[in-house]
């Protein structure tokens, strides 16, 4: 019964205001910053083939956990997939709720944000397209990812990003979730004034400074990264479901 009164009167019994879209604001943020964590954790194992093929290889093996179980587990990745989905999907849905959903709504927003000149109005509107995007195309990559924990690897993931054409939809979403990523983190601090100190203004500056270096320094390492996986796709001529053997002298070394 409380519910059909508030859905009717958008008051409680009681006269008073619903706290839960507050708490959905703080689910999202939440949901926001620990996909923001992981992605720089993603960025810097993916990243790991610039420091050569036995490098990535290696750390391939440990998150399969080979240091316990000879031969590696593959299925442990399916798992990590499977926890960084819910969080992911989580998200999208709490995230969905500030997507204008008419025209009337969208053409508002523009028009509001094109005659404000003014930055932080015009990151939310990247904010939301570009979480539109990843919503569709996150998920491939993560379906992907949850169905073939085994093929990933200096050989697997070049062939991946060269035969199967996943390069195209890694540009989309380098460009989204690093922009995304980095200006949520900006947009999350400011809304819950976790910096504000003695000076807000200043701390606004200097967040609008750490959010511009985080953004450039991924982006410069995904867009390298990914040529990496695309010079050593184009270089071998990788059979499907060929599997890099490593030096293992060099492992050796990096275990060491
Ligand atoms: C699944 C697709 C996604 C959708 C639909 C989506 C949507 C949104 C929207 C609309 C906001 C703005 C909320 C606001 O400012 O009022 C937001 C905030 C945020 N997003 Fe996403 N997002 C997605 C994926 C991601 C990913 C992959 C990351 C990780 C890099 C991420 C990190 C963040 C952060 C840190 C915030 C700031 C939280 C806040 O403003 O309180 N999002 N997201
Ligand atoms: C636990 C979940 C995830 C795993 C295990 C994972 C794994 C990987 C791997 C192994 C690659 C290398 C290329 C390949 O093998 O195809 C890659 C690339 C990539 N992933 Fe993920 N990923 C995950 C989640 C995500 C999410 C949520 C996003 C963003 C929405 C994302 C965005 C990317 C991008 C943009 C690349 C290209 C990298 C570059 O250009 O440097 N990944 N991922």
């Amino acid at each position: 019964m409380e519910n059909v009164i508030e859905a009717f009167t958008g008051v409680t019994p009681q006269g008073k205001k619903s706290r839960t879209p507050a708490k959905l604001d703080v689910m999202l943020t939440a949901s926001g910053v620990i996909l923001a964590l992981f992605m720089i954790g993603h960025m810097l194992f993916v990243s790991t083939i610039l420091l050569g093929k036995d490098v990535m290889y290696t750390v391939t093996k440990m998150f399969e956990l080979e240091f316990l179980f000879e031969g590696g587990i593959p299925a442990v990745v399916s798992v990590i997939v499977f926890a960084i989905t819910v969080i992911f999907i989580v998200h999208a849905i709490l995230g969905a709720r500030k997507f204008p959903t008419s025209y009337r709504a969208y053409i508002r927003i523009r028009e509001h944000s094109k005659m404000m000149h003014h930055k932080d109005t015009s990151m939310w509107m990247f904010q939301w397209i570009s979480g539109l995007i990843m919503m569709f195309a996150g998920l491939v990559h993560l379906f992907i990812m949850f169905t073939q924990p085994q093929n990933i690897g200096p050989f697997a993931s070049a062939y991946r990003v060269v035969e199967n054409h996943m390069w195209l939809l890694y540009v989309v979403l380098l460009i989204c979730v690093e922009i995304h990523g980095s200006v949520g983190l900006y947009r999350a601090a400011m809304k819950w004034g976790w910096f504000d100190g003695e000076n807000p203004k200043q701390t606004r500056a200097n967040l609008m400074k750490m959010k511009k270096i985080l953004s450039y320094v991924f982006m410069t390492l995904g867009v390298v990264t990914l040529a990496a996986y695309i010079k050593i796709g184009l270089d071998h001529n990788i059979a499907p479901g060929e599997k890099y053997q490593p030096n293992t002298n060099t492992i050796e070394i990096l275990k060491d």
